[in-house]
């Protein structure tokens, strides 16, 4: 079955990685399409639009009290005490407001946020495990690990941070220009010259940066991949003591990614430190050409200081959008990624409109007319297969590797669809059923069954809660499982780590048998384990075999023959056809493909 097989070249998901030849409608596509999901949330963004303009007032008028305080009052020689006891007040009360409207702004911000991108994700993973099994084999686990975790994590960074800033920042600083002006307009005029530059400097750094960040982020998604995909095969890597060479690789991915975060740490170090610095030549600047018009006396001092004081404000959120910079490119990247991967369709869709099956009239027979398929093209796997099946008829099918077995089965499963002929249960073609009730039609025992994280119980009801405990128990009695399942610690409250690696091969296999009783399929595919089983298991293996398979059409992929020996039919496959066909004895009388086979196995004790 697909989990199984060896790991077939993915390519490295450039489908959804490249972003450097992104068209302007495809960016803006992928813009609108994710910012949709903030639509619900258009009130609280209209509440935190204002909570921001009160804290932005709030900050901004503090200096002015200043100047009022020095120019009318200190300076004046009022020496008014009660007045500037009263500024002092007010100043406070701007102080606290700000804190108070920034507060709300803050967390409300966050809230929406964390909404929108739970929203997000969730979809996301919905849409992902929708997709078909061709996508599955086109894109490395670990990329899809990075798009779930990662590009989701940018966006929240684009719904608390970019926005805040972009909205924050933006308004203070129109705000800034405008109490500038209103405070001395030829000053705030020299000041002005400085926007060109600042622009300037800002568009030049933007390119580089995109590109920077897209290395950095392919890096990081290289390491990842790799990363999941050894541990997944770290069995493999001890067995044939790859650990060196592995270890030689990974360096080379971890120091490339480190290259590329220090190139990245470096352009932004010095995009800041070079804003810091127009900053304080633009004091400098302001201080000169002010202080020339305080000692002429066509300036007050108190607007001088309110304008250093302005000017200080002025480049921290020119700053800090450009910080923000950084961050919206990468959204743009992870909105693009995201938006391709939502648009990628499922190839294995449900007819439109549904042929179902009468689940209760389902007998289990199973056709496959002169089925063609191939996984790319121009590389045939099935040729004009036919076979036919009756319900309740057990078949082995036998073969060398890559003879098109697990093929085969696939197609029942629908995984994939044939490129000509059908494949058909009870006379429908499994195109005209409903996925959901296919696959409670025709239930999968694989080599190496997939065990979750979560007690036994949950994995023989995959989480269905509707499915008592009691019949979960009944159903690994009647497989043979209840005697294996309690000598375990806790029983069946026993928690399986991560793809059940506590358990033996066979312990597994007959934990998936329960499933099947449990899930009641009508037809059953079994992938038989290749793992050399202890001679109790296999015995049990066998047993549980024989009781899961009565009254069901069963298929299987026999890798030892002794397991189908016993079967009504064997189906020999040779590279993707069926050479021959009947029982084991009239197989074996015929003397052809299947009795080498058999001879051969006698020698090796395994086929296939
Ligand atoms: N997901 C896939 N993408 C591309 N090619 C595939 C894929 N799965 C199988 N193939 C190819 O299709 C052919 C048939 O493979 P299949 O797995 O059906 O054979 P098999 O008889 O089940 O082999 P085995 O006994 O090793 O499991 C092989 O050449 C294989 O390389």
């Amino acid at each position: 079955m697909p989990p199984e097989k060896p790991e077939r070249a993915k390519t490295d998901s450039s489908e959804i990685s490249s972003s450097y030849n992104v068209s302007k409608e495809e960016r803006s596509a992928a813009f609108r399409f994710i910012t949709a999901y903030a639509r619900p949330f258009r009130g609280r963004f209209a509440l935190i639009f204002l909570f921001t303009l009160l804290a932005i007032a709030a900050d901004l008028l503090q200096p002015y009290l200043v100047k009022i305080a020095i120019d009318d009052n200190l300076l004046a020689g009022r020496n008014d005490y009660r007045m500037l006891l009263g500024i002092c007040a007010v100043y406070l009360i701007f102080v606290v407001l700000g804190l108070v409207f920034t507060y709300f702004q803050n967390n409300m911000l966050q809230y929406v946020g964390q909404h929108i991108v739970a929203r997000i994700r969730k979809d996301l993973f919905r849409h992902i495990s929708k997709l078909s099994m061709s996508f599955f084999d086109r894109f490395p686990n670990g990329s899809l690990v990075t798009h779930v975790s990662s590009d989701t994590e940018t966006l929240n960074q684009f719904f608390t941070q970019v926005l805040l800033s972009l909205m924050r920042d933006g308004m203070t600083l129109l705000f800034i220009v405008a109490l500038m002006f209103h405070l001395d307009p030829v000053l705030a005029g020299y000041s002005m010259i400085l926007l060109p530059i600042i622009a300037g400097i800002a568009i030049g750094f933007r390119s580089y940066m995109r590109r920077i960040y897209q290395i950095t982020r392919t890096q990081l998604s290289r390491l990842i991949a790799f990363t999941a995909e050894n541990l997944a095969g770290m069995n493999l890597i001890q067995a044939f003591h790859q650990q060196k060479e592995q270890q030689r690789s990974f360096d080379e991915q971890n120091r490339r990614y480190f290259g590329a975060n220090v190139r990245e740490v470096r352009t932004n170090v010095l995009f800041n430190r070079s804003f810091d610095m127009l900053g304080n030549l633009s004091i400098a600047f302001i201080v000169w050409v002010g202080g020339m018009a305080v000692f002429e006396r066509t300036m007050e001092f108190g607007v001088l200081y309110a304008f250093i004081t302005y000017i200080r404000q002025f480049f921290q959120p020119i700053n800090s959008i450009t910080q923000q910079w950084n961050t919206l490119q990468s959204t743009t990247v992870s909105m693009d990624r995201l938006w391709r991967l939502f648009m990628i369709p499922a190839e294995v869709r449900d007819a439109e409109p549904p042929k179902a099956l009468p689940a209760v009239s389902v007998q289990g027979r199973v056709d496959y007319d002169h089925v063609r398929f191939s996984y790319q093209e121009g590389i045939p796997v099935l040729h004009d297969l036919d076979l036919h099946i009756a319900a309740g008829e057990m078949i082995g099918i036998v073969g060398a590797t890559g003879a098109g077995k697990s093929s085969l089965m696939s197609l029942l499963c629908r995984f994939y669809d044939v490129q000509e002929g059908s494949v058909r249960i009870d006379g429908t073609d499994v195109r005209d059923i409903p996925q959901a009730k296919l696959h409670r039609i025709v239930g999968l025992v694989q080599q190496e069954p997939f065990l979750y994280s979560g007690s036994i119980i949950d994995n023989v009801r995959l989480f269905d809660e509707s499915i008592s405990r009691e019949d979960v128990i009944k159903a690994c009695r009647f497989v043979g499982a209840d005697s294996l399942i309690t000598r375990l610690q806790d029983g069946y409250d026993t928690r399986l780590s991560e793809r059940g690696s506590g358990l033996s091969a066979g312990e597994r296999q007959l934990i998936s048998f329960a499933r099947i009783v449990v899930f009641r399929p009508k037809i059953l595919i079994l992938d038989e384990a290749t793992a050399n089983l202890d001679s109790y298991t296999e015995q049990l293996v066998q047993s549980a075999l024989q009781i899961v398979s009565k009254g069901r059409t069963t298929l299987v992929i026999a890798h030892r023959l002794s397991t189908i020996m016993q079967a009504d039919r064997i189906i020999v496959m040779k590279r993707g056809e069926i050479v021959e066909q009947g029982t084991h004895r009239q197989l074996l009388d015929r003397k052809g493909y299947y009795e080498q086979l058999y001879s051969h196995s006698q020698g090796t004790h395994a086929v296939g």
